[in-house]
């Protein structure tokens, strides 16, 4: 079992594969899954609650989810326990899987589904004390066909407990995608280590209480195979404040005075967004940033400035579109000679003119440069330049942005986001901070998967708060980007939890997290829950 690391569905593949050359075949592997997954329902029967002749039905496909589901049948029966078994799509298809079934003792009863819901296989769902999902497990994806849906819809109404086997069915364990159809599990007892779809939305709400079991995978099977190089977790969701406080937060130096803090440059902004310039600005200054100095256009300089008093403002150029020129860049490198940071890209706008710019200022930057929104989709055109760079990049793509990067669809990328992201951030050596929901942040082989947030955050602006944090930690510490990234996602995602628990995430803006991040970053500081 691989403790706190989470498995994307290939890399579980590629341990079973690297298992099976260290001696483990699938068939053991199976035999183990399916012993752990009895244990585990045993100890359901003998929970609070349960009656003394509990009725347990195992729901079964035709892969090796099915598989596990009738040697944990056998396990049950040999225990004492009523089972029976329905196969919901016909004869077992793997070789594995078809092994079992010729091994289920034959006293045990198994039905087959049919789509009536007259039939004995629904009233043993609804009889029985206990439902056993093994329908569908890792190799579930798209959407549960027709034939199905009577079987989904009938388990979902009246089973009274459900035990998921893997993951629940209809849940997609690659990309966490999941129809209303897919089975809502109380518990889901899981394979030598969680799948990543387990902790996205909307499968993570599919789960219920989640339990990772060994099976005998030889630990050797965790490496080897270059799949297994990027090392996935979800560690600093899990942190306490007062953990996520003394581990992340540097310390500040009563001595200190603002260049300790590093200056950050802002190419942000342009005539139609002016808020977004404002608004990473402000959040660069919130998360403790010595001093920022916006370039924008003009109007945006001279709309902020009555307001922002703490930045110090640059007028560039710019030309009918109301967006900056290419024609800057030399200007604003020489802004960077004592800068620690450089954030393009919100409320930019995106024209031929801004896309030379942002090739130029990638290309030249002395110092670590962030880019958002706008910033991202002008350097879609020239991507290659990322080849080129002087320092570390970080892209804070939203899943539209990610798949313009990586040239296919959005509805592609949503099919598998960790893949896409961590190949861009691969190929070119630059950090890649995936937003949605979940947040997911690669950085050299690793990546960290962030939960915190909620819809209070599903607002326009708050990219650009992300973003200008990302930046203003960025320009303070030499420390990882994959630090960085973490910290910033994690203060914005708990700021507007702390501030729900008071007010509806429909009405909190912005600027209330905005306003609340100091006193959040205080409580971080005194340690306190
Ligand atoms: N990896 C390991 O180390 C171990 C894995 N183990 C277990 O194996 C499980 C993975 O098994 P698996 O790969 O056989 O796939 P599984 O989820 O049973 O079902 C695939 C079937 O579903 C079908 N199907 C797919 N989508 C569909 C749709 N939309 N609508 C309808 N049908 C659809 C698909 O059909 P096809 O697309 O091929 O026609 C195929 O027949 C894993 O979760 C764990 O429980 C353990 O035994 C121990 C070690
Ligand atoms: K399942």
């Amino acid at each position: 079992m691989i403790k706190d690391r989470i498995l994307t569905v290939d890399q579980m593949i590629a341990c079973e594969r690297r298992s099976e050359e260290l001696g483990v075949p699938a068939s053991e592997l199976m035999a183990a899954a399916g012993e752990k997954l009895a244990g585990h329902i045993l100890s359901e029967t003998m929970a609070d609650g349960q009656p003394d002749t509990p009725e347990v039905v195992i729901l079964a496909g035709k892969g090796n989810n099915g598989g596990d589901g009738m040697v944990a049948a056998n396990h049950l029966f040999r225990s004492g326990i009523s089972v029976r078994v329905v196969l919901c799509c016909g004869n077992p298809a793997t070789e594995t899987a078809h092994g079992a079934f010729e091994k289920l003792n034959k006293s045990i009863e198994v039905m087959f589904y049919d789509g009536d819901t007259t039939h004995a296989w629904a009233k043993a769902i609804s009889e029985s004390t206990i439902v056993v999902d093994c329908i569908f497990g890792t190799g579930f994806s798209g959407e549960i066909g027709r034939e199905l849906q009577p079987l989904f819809i009938h388990l979902n109404t009246y089973a009274r407990r459900v035990i998921a086997c893997d993951i629940p069915s209809g849940v997609d364990a690659r990309s966490g995608q999941a129809g209303v159809l897919a089975v809502t599990a109380d518990i889901t007892v899981t394979m030598h280590a969680k799948k990543l779809g387990m902790l996205l939305s909307p499968a993570k709400y599919f789960c219920g209480k989640v339990i990772v079991d060994d099976i005998g995978i030889p630990a050797a099977a965790n490496t080897g195979d270059p799949l297994m190089e990027n090392e996935i977790y979800a560690k600093a969701s899990m942190l306490s404040d007062e953990q996520l406080g003394k581990k992340f937060l540097t310390s500040r130096k009563p001595w200190a005075h603002k260049g300790t803090f590093g200056k950050l440059v802002c190419v942000c902004g342009s005539d139609r967004y002016v808020g977004a310039a404002g608004i990473s600005a402000t959040a660069a200054l919130r998360m403790g940033v010595g001093l920022v100095e916006v370039c924008s256009t003009e109007n945006v300089v001279r709309s902020l400035s009555a307001n922002l008093y703490e930045c110090i403002f640059s007028t560039m150029k710019s030309d009918d579109s109301g967006c900056m020129t290419s024609d800057n860049a030399e200007e604003i490198l020489s802004r960077l000679e004592d800068a620690k940071a450089l954030l393009v890209g919100c409320g930019l706008g995106h024209t031929p003119e801004t896309e030379k710019l942002v090739a130029e200022l990638v290309e030249k930057s002395p110092v670590p440069v962030i880019l958002d929104a706008d910033g991202i989709n002008s350097l879609v055109p020239n991507i290659d330049v990322l080849l080129k760079k002087k320092s570390t990049v970080i892209l804070t793509p939203h899943p539209g942005e990610l798949a313009k990067l990586c040239g296919v669809s959005q509805e592609e990328v949503l099919s598998d986001r960790l893949r896409y992201a961590y190949g861009l951030s691969k190929k070119y050596g630059i950090t890649i901070v995936s937003k949605s929901s979940e947040t997911i942040v690669c950085c050299a082989d690793r990546t960290e998967v962030i939960t915190a947030g909620n819809t209070a955050l599903s607002k326009g602006g708050s990219g650009d708060m992300l973003a200008g944090m990302i930046a203003s930690l960025t320009a303070q510490t030499k420390r990882s980007s994959l630090i960085n990234c973490i910290l910033a996602c994690m203060v914005m995602g708990r700021c507007a939890e702390v501030l729900s628990t008071k007010r509806s995430e429909r009405g909190i803006l912005t600027r209330d997290i905005l306003a609340y991040m100091p006193f959040f970053l205080k409580h971080l500081e005194s340690g306190e829950e």
